[in-house]
């Protein structure tokens, strides 16, 4: 690797903020929000979003609540423009929401993008150049005075152009951003901002938007936050300025970086739903607002059909959200491994009795769940695919699904025993098991001759019926009609109690059955629910488990002891 060609970022070295504050602070409230998903999203994908699609991103930005909205580069293309024009001319921006559009510092571009703003609401002219060394000497071939110069200009000609185009139905603004913020010396990007402001003269009620992009990330996080906290405390006129910032993400840490840079002062953040934009991203908006709802601090918007989002954001960019991308990503609720399970299984379970106890529902409670930063459903995800099971899983995963799938809650034992039979499957096939694989895999195992499905056949005996001989004070005495092999038999059993009846009768037919432990609960609420029961038994001198289901609470304890034995000679 040419190591020899790399240098550290520069970013502060040479200002000294060793008093800075921002390490100290915490973020408390939501920021200014602005998407630009409809620019600088739209600018980096492989196939622009076509009027249609833009129209689905801009209603979604809409109904999300956020207030802020760059709706593209009218200047770049037609369709830009027609754009711009069809959401004003259609009356679809709300009368609180700010639309925004992007130009160069060109004058010819400039005139358009005003031009498409006629007759709307509230709009905001964003203009930018390039104030970064790499820029001046590489690209523009400008020194520090023409490249402030041209940005005077450019501050100028949309001044002129909205007094000449606008009229008063329009609460017009103006953002200015000096790109690769992060990578010009500060005290110049000072000087072109405050140039700026000498031409648009900030003052009540006539804010300006100062965007400090860090339009490549370079730094660590940190440095950003220096860098904001030096231009607020070192602008002028501060009271009248919104500094916004606009993170990339091409070291992966957008979000870290714009976490900072609020702590250090910034009020406004620029982004992109799922992280869209040029190269790595825009900073992720859906991370930055649901970091906070995690904390308790309203993110003020909607990210409460987080699916929709995604699904909406799929459509218009034409992009796949990664499934484990934070929040909206297919599994980041999920756990396979057997000890996430374990962890979550008992943590719900201590959850549900601590709301029965204080007489409210779950929701009431503060979340502090293991392995789930926030509550699934509070973004509209089922608790379904909380646990998926593979050969990473153990018993607690397992006994969840059987769980909250079958209503079946399994003795502690019975897990142990049951999770053996799901791994042999999982070894063979290396694959999920899905709630219906696993169904099938316990009926199999423990009710072969159960009535609920079309079943493998392979147990010895089958329950047929059994009535009551004798009851009353004395043994109980009971009459069992079975199937054994195929062929009906009637056999007798005495005994004190029906399980102990049923055993006795087994005896008749040389199979020795002790019972072990008993567990037994009903499947649903109500009187005519069916019935559970789990009975460990020594079958000889084999010891496992049977499962009987049936509306009676007797019958399911014999076809338990019936499962077992058949588990026994299988
Ligand atoms: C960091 C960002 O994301 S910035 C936003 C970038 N987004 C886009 O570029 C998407 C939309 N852009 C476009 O469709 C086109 O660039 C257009 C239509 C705006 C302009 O196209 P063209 O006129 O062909 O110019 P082109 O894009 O090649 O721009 C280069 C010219 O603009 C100048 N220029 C570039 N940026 C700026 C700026 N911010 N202010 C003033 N001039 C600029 C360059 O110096 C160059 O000038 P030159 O022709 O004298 O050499
Ligand atoms: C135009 C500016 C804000 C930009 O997109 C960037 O610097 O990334």
């Amino acid at each position: 690797m040419p190591i020899h060609k790399y240098r550290p970022f520069a970013g502060l070295a040479a200002y000294d903020l060793s008093d800075r504050t921002w390490p100290s602070r915490t973020i408390t409230q939501a920021p200014r929000w602005m998407s630009t998903d409809l620019r600088d999203g739209n600018q980096a994908l492989i196939e622009p979003m076509d009027p249609r699609r833009k129209r689905r991103m801009f209603d979604l930005l809409v109904r999300m609540g956020f207030k802020e909205i760059e709706v593209g580069f009218p200047a770049a293309s037609q369709t830009d423009f027609d754009f711009v024009r069809s959401i004003i001319d259609d009356g679809a921006i709300p009368e609180d929401v700010t639309i925004s559009v992007l130009t160069q510092a060109r004058t010819d571009l400039i005139e358009r993008t005003v031009s498409a703003l006629v007759g709307t609401p509230r709009g905001t002219v964003h203009v930018y150049n390039a104030t970064a060394p790499v820029f001046r000497d590489l690209v523009f071939r400008n020194d520090r005075d023409a490249t402030r110069e041209l940005a005077v200009a450019g501050t100028r000609d949309v001044v002129d152009f909205a007094e000449k185009l606008l009229d008063d139905s329009t609460v017009f603004g103006l953002e200015y951003s000096p790109e690769i913020f992060t990578d010009t010396e500060l005290e110049f990007a000072l000087e072109v901002c405050e140039a700026v402001m000498d031409v648009y003269q900030p003052q009540e009620g006539r804010e300006i938007v100062l965007n400090l992009p860090a339009t490549v990330e370079r730094g660590t996080p940190n440095t950003y936050a220096d860098q904001i906290e030096w231009m607020s405390r070192n602008l002028t006129r501060r009271e009248h300025i919104a500094i916004s910032i606009h993170p990339h993400n091409d070291r992966g840490t957008a979000v870290a970086a714009a976490e900072l840079a609020l702590m250090a002062g910034a009020d406004r953040v620029e982004g992109c739903l799922f992280g869209q934009g040029e190269r790595t991203g825009n900073v992720d908006l859906v991370t930055l607002g649901l970091n906070l709802f995690s904390q308790g601090i309203d993110p003020q918007i909607d990210f409460s059909d987080i699916d929709e989002v995604r699904r909406t954001v799929e459509y218009c960019t034409q992009m796949d959200v990664s499934p484990r991308h934070p929040y909206g990503g297919d599994l980041v609720y999920t756990s396979f491994s057997g000890s996430h399970q374990d962890a979550l299984k008992k943590a719900f379970e201590a959850r549900d009795a601590e709301a029965a106890a204080a007489g409210v529902t779950s929701d009431e409670l503060i979340w502090a769940l293991p392995y789930l930063p926030i509550d699934p459903k509070d973004v509209g995800r089922s608790y379904e695919a909380v646990i998926r099971v593979n050969s990473q899983s153990g018993k607690g995963g397992i006994s969840y699904l059987m769980k909250h799938e079958r209503h079946l809650d399994l003795p502690r034992r019975l897990q142990i025993e049951f999770s053996r039979a799901v791994q042999a499957f999982t070894d063979t096939s290396g694959s999920e098991v899905t709630s219906d694989d696993l169904w099938s895999i316990f009926s199999d195992e423990y009710l072969p001759v159960s009535s609920e499905g079309p079943l493998e056949q392979w147990g010895r005996f089958a329950l047929r019926g059994t009535r009551a001989v004798s009851g009353g004070d004395g043994p109980d005495t009971l009459s069992v009609d079975l199937t054994d092999g195929g062929r009906d038999v009637t056999l007798q059993g005495s005994g004190n109690g029906p399980i102990a009846a049923f055993v006795d009768a087994l005896a008749g037919l040389g199979v020795q059955v002790s019972v072990l432990d008993y567990a037994e609960h009903a499947l649903a609420e109500g009187g005519d629910a069916a019935a559970a029961a789990y009975i460990e038994c020594a079958v000889g001198d084999v010891v496992l488990w049977g499962v009987g289901i049936d509306p009676s609470i007797t019958t399911a304890s014999l076809k338990a002891i019936i499962s077992a034995v058949n588990r026994a000679q299988r």
